[in-house]
């Protein structure tokens, strides 16, 4: 498989590009250092078998099976989250981190139920997670969305009193989506179709997306469209198995937001360059590039964009592309897009000499 270089010139393009990251779970944020500061900050007794320090982290984090095995240690980890201030901190460090690469605009999922089920206040995650948003757009400048997502190994009625315990944050607007994720291929799409409902018809201006096409084969994305009516499609590479699926992405602009490195992690596929990219530039499928759980799968987005480069070795003009569909992508007003876009144009000037 080829190789390319990243230059130094190229690097610092990719960190200047204007990012905006769509798939990233505040949770999977949650490096080894917090985890263990706040679990006895806490009192929190990890299980027996969970890794007893930063080194045994990074060797269980070296690779999992799959999916499944991720979420295991997942759900244990996120278990020293207990106070408001622990969410701010969790958030704020990512904000901080997506800022330094480049990250202007961020729309960040949470799970609110790996919570509750621990008997953790809603209201308290909510809280932490909203101050964040609001810090790092004043301290940063960065502008940022929360994501509520559901778990799709509980019930559908679970997800539908979960959604009722948040009533207020969607009309106060502090929830500005809806996700879907967790164990893919035993939960399909179908079983969460009133929830999707539920928040359709009282919040039209909630946006709408599902993981689909990770695990799960292509008909996962066609369930996420037509049964819960997701605007986009978290991984979604298996939708290179459909012709006519590819075709309707690209009528519609529906983007898919790819996780290079956690598809590696979770041996979806074995190298970056085993991923669908040309086929969906080639088929005008707008993408974006993610990090995903970037504490447990070795890189934040920057590291993405480079491991996508190394493979795939784009030029200025597929990059300009790329961060385009992104910023089009976005759940963020049309103002916020035309600033965006300037920044793009700024650096696709100063770099065009130099690459
Ligand atoms: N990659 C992923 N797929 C499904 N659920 C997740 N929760 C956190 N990361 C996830
Ligand atoms: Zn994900």
């Amino acid at each position: 498989m080829s190789r390319f270089e990243c230059t130094d010139h190229m690097k610092s393009f990719l960190q200047e590009l204007p990012k905006c990251e769509h798939h990233l779970h505040l949770e999977g944020t949650l490096e080894p250092n917090l985890l263990f500061k706040l679990a006895e900050r806490n009192k929190i007794q990890l299980p027996s078998s969970f890794p007893k320090n930063i080194e045994e982290c990074s060797k269980r984090y070296a690779s999992f099976e799959d999916l499944q095995d991720f979420l295991n240690h997942y759900y244990v980890g996120m278990s020293v989250l207990i106070t408001e201030d622990d969410f701010y901190d969790l958030a704020m460090a990512y904000f901080t981190k997506a800022e330094q690469d480049g990250c202007l605009h961020s729309e960040v999922f949470f799970d609110p139920q790996g919570h509750v089920e621990r008997g953790v206040s809603v209201d308290l995650v909510v809280k932490g997670f909203d101050r964040a948003c609001r810090d790092a757009t004043k301290k940063l400048g960065t502008t940022n969305k929360l994501i509520m997502c559901l778990l799709r190994h509980l019930p559908a009625s679970n997800g539908m009193e979960t959604i009722k315990s948040v009533e207020k944050y969607h009309q106060q607007g502090i929830i500005h989506g809806l996700g879907l994720d967790s164990s893919e291929k035993p939960f399909p799409p179908g079983l969460f179709i009133d929830c999707y409902k539920e928040i359709k018809q009282k919040y039209p201006n909630v946006g709408l997306t599902a993981h689909a096409g990770e695990e799960g084969d292509y008909n996962y994305v066609i369930d996420s469209l037509d049964k819960l009516g997701a605007s986009r499609i978290d991984h979604g590479i298996n939708s290179k198995q459909s012709n006519e699926l590819l075709a309707r992405l690209a009528k519609n602009k529906t983007m898919l937001t790819m996780c290079p490195l956690s598809n590696v992690k979770l041996q979806v596929v074995k190298d970056v360059g085993e991923l669908p990219i040309n086929l969906f530039l080639q088929s005008d499928v707008p993408f974006s590039i993610n990090s995903d759980d970037p504490a447990y799968f070795g890189g934040y987005i920057l590291d993405n964009y480079i491991s996508v480069h190394t493979r795939f070795g784009f030029n200025i003009n597929q990059w300009a592309k790329i961060v385009n569909n992104g910023i089009e992508g976005s759940w963020c007003d049309d103002k916020r897009k035309s600033e965006l876009k300037q920044i793009l144009q700024l650096v696709i000037d100063k770099y065009t000499p130099l690459l």
